[in-house]
């Protein structure tokens, strides 16, 4: 059990600032994921957790108690690396039994928990062999076992499957799933690039970029109501449709003039204040369907269609080549190129974003 607490945490190499002061509350046994573009920061916020790197300012608290000076070993916290980090030389039975011999742990007890681990990760029948003679899926189940035995309080991951082919993937990240499940008390930061990792693995998300934390929540809530213009086009794939647009109407819901298509009613209060703003209005490829009748979001040329067996990528001309319109259809339905498609939408699923990338919701 470990609440982790997050008070204005920054880190700067030299001159150079990588992380500007992040607060973040984790609660005991949660699973968060940090996610955002490379080079944001999320590895170092990671490794600052861990000890491995020195941070320049603030507070990380495990239970209410400062851990900024204790050493890594002492904070009860185990990491998985990208690389595994396996001893080459070592079966996996040594690798996961290292830690605790050097720590002194007696023989029965490391045989137990090595033995258990191999259970929980189904590596028993490999206990005896090398890493060299492991495939990557086991190898990295071997460095996730190396974490269990150590029966650490905070568990972190740091891309522990971007090493994997496609289908080892799925299959390690549906293990570290069940981990977790047989694992309640213990809590976990994950971090990776991959959206699919970070939705189905996630109690909640955190959003990183340059450093700042853009958004805290769970995966629903960052699909559902991104905060902000980069939350709404980073999270979900294909990204987020953004397209130019002026407030008509303010008030409790807001018409909307847009390119592209007919004025529209979106069910969110704007302030009396905003109307004429400029603002972005923001829908999802997934989330657009073709009509026929009058009530339409979009109307244009379909421009050139991506078949990928179970749904179709339809990319649609509204008049801008530079804001190709993505929709996300059945597979089955047949759409033409260079035939007029008109488009809508539900309500609910419309955004708009006020000139500084805030969603409306937000105010
Ligand atoms: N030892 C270092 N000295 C100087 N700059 C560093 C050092 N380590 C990391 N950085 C810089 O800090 C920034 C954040 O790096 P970090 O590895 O945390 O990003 P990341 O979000 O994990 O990226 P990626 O997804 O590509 O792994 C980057 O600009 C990186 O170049």
């Amino acid at each position: 059990m470990a609440d982790l607490t997050l008070r204005q945490i920054r880190k700067s190499y030299g001159s150079v600032d990588i992380l500007h002061g992040i607060d973040l509350d984790i609660r005991s046994g949660e699973f968060i994921v940090f996610v955002g573009p490379s080079g944001c920061g999320k590895s170092t916020l990671l490794r600052s957790i861990a000890g491995l790197e020195e941070i320049t300012s603030g507070d990380l608290c495990i239970d209410g108690e400062v851990i900024n000076d204790v050493p890594p070993s002492k904070r009860g916290i185990a990491m998985v690396f990208q690389s595994y980090a396996l001893y080459p030389h070592m079966t996996v039975y040594e690798n996961m039994a290292f830690g605790m011999r050097i720590a002194k742990v007696g023989k029965a007890e490391i045989d137990q928990r090595v033995k258990q681990a191999a259970e929980i990760l189904q590596l028993t029948k490999y206990l005896d062999r090398l890493p060299k003679a492991m495939s990557g899926g086991q190898r990295q189940r071997v460095a996730i076992g190396r974490a269990i035995v150590r029966n650490p309080k905070v568990f972190l991951f740091d891309e522990p499957l971007s090493n994997l082919d496609a289908a080892l993937r799925v299959a390690t990240r549906i293990e570290i799933a069940k981990l977790k499940e047989s694992m309640p008390n213990t809590t976990m930061i994950y971090v990776t690039h991959d959206q699919v990792e970070a939705m189905t693995l996630a109690d909640r998300i955190v959003v990183l970029k340059d450093g700042y934390v853009e958004q805290v929540g769970t995966p629903m809530d960052l699909y559902k109501r991104p905060g902000n213009l980069f939350v709404a086009q980073f999270i979900g794939s294909p990204a987020m449709n953004i397209v130019p647009a002026r407030i008509e109407t303010a008030g409790a819901t807001t018409a909307i003039s847009h390119i592209g298509g007919n004025k529209v009613n979106v069910p969110l209060p704007t302030p009396a204040s905003a109307k004429g703003a400029a603002v972005s209005f923001g829908v999802r490829p997934e989330d657009l369907f073709i009509v026929t009748g009058s009530d339409f979001l979009f109307e244009g040329k379909v421009d050139f269609v991506e078949q990928l067996g179970e749904v179709q990528l339809v990319y649609v001309d509204i008049g801008r080549a530079d804001l190709p319109l993505v929709t996300k259809l059945p597979g089955n339905l047949e759409v033409k190129r260079g035939a007029t498609v008109r488009l809508n939408a539900n309500p609910g699923d419309l955004h708009i974003f006020d000139a500084d990338g805030c969603s409306v919701l937000q105010q």
